[in-house]
């Protein structure tokens, strides 16, 4: 049997990768520090129903991606979100529509990723802390000193700070990874037992501590009732106030929420706070995938590329696409 390649990170690149490589016939072995898959495409599971805390919607532009989110879509993994979708600048709230085609997960976020899980082989609960090479095998540790292998290669495929730490076998590697600065991003969610008295279903922002705001009863498979919404700040706003306790956060988001939204907003019938520490890369690189061949130690996510799932899903196929053709060249 092959030695497996171990992929850390079962968020989107990590799922892409482990798909190119199994379908290329190899084992994988993901391993990954939260309970479930999916990274920032995470889904909160509450009293007032799943809440989509990370990424939003996505879209497809590269024609590989488009290909294959037909693919999921026929699959039944996801649907078209199709927002009546505002935008506010200094204050003016305005219809925004156009016709970017927007994807989700249903019925929640997170179902795309555990569609893409499967049964692959797969660790949680599990913070990878080191990963060593032995004379001829990889070798990792977790968290607890519990060690896994051996693994042929190993995949890197999580945020950029906190794959940099996981690098000490390539510096020259860990040096470029440890360049990329990752901003942060607070997540509040709101719930209104009656449904506010608005039109709208998604909002970019401007001039506001919000960048963006969206209302879950809107998006396919969703609970309609009661009526919940989720606000994006601002990373410049998240940045400066990142150690604010989280009723904090809410209530000021509900503010600004308040201030934008153009009806009554009452106090919130039920509200959460979640803190992105790396939302987004606070640069775009046209990276694909980064890789010490030689070693066998590949790195790939979000970040590589443009910082949206459409890139992290491009960045692992480009990470599987390089262990491929090098392990072709030396066989
Ligand atoms: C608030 C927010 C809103 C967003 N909105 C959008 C949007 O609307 N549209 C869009 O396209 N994109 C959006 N994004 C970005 C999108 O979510 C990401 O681009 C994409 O999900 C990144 O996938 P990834 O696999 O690269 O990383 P991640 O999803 O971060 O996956 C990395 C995984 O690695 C695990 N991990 C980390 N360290 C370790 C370790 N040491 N050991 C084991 N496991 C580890 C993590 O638990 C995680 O599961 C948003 C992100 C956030 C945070
Ligand atoms: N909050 C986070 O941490 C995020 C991390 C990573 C990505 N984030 C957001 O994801 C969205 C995905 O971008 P993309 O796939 O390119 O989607 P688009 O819908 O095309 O949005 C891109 C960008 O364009 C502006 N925009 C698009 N449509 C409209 C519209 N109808 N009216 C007004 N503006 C529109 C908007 O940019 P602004 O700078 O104007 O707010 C969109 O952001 C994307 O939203 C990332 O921010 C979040």
């Amino acid at each position: 049997m092959n030695t497996p390649i171990a992929i850390i990170g079962s968020g989107m690149a990590g799922l892409s990768a482990a798909h190119a490589l199994t379908a290329a016939g190899l084992c994988v072995q993901l391993f990954d520090k939260s309970r479930g898959s999916g990274g920032r495409m995470a889904s909160k599971r509450s009293e007032v129903g799943d809440l989509d805390l990370g990424a939003q919607y996505f879209t497809a532009r590269d024609r590989h991606f488009v290909d294959i989110v037909q693919q999921w879509q026929e699959n039944g993994w996801l649907a078209e979100w199709k927002p009546a979708l505002y935008q506010s600048h200094g204050g003016q709230l305005s219809l925004s529509p156009d016709t970017q085609l927007r994807f989700i997960g249903v019925p929640r976020m997170s179902a795309l990723t555990r569609n893409l899980l499967g049964e692959l082989p797969a660790t949680f609960a599990c913070r990878i802390t080191e990963v060593f090479r032995g004379e001829q095998h990889w070798h990792l540790v977790d968290a607890t000193g519990q060690s896994h292998g051996p693994f042929s290669k190993v995949i890197v495929a999580v945020p950029a700070p906190q794959a940099a730490a996981l690098l000490s076998a390539a510096p020259k590697l860990a040096a470029s990874v440890a360049s990329v600065a990752m901003e942060p991003v607070w997540a509040v969610a709101l719930g209104f037992d009656k449904a506010l008295d608005t039109p709208v279903e998604g909002c970019f922002v401007q001039d506001s501590p919000l960048d963006w705001l969206a209302r879950n009863r809107s998006k396919p498979g969703r609970a309609s009732r009661p009526d919940t919404w989720v606000l994006h700040a601002t990373s410049a706003w998240s940045r400066q106030h990142i150690d604010l306790a989280p009723e904090a956060v809410i209530e000021q988001l509900r503010c600004a929420f308040a201030e934008l939204i153009g009806c009554a907003v009452p106090e919130a019938d039920f509200s959460l706070a979640h803190r992105w520490l790396y939302a987004r890369p606070a640069h775009a690189h046209q990276w694909s995938a980064l890789a010490d061949a030689d070693l066998g130690l590949y790195v790939c996510g979000d970040w590589c590329l443009s910082g949206r799932v459409e890139g992290a899903w491009l960045s692992g196929q480009e990470a599987a696409r390089r262990l491929l053709e090098h392990r072709e060249h030396n066989s």
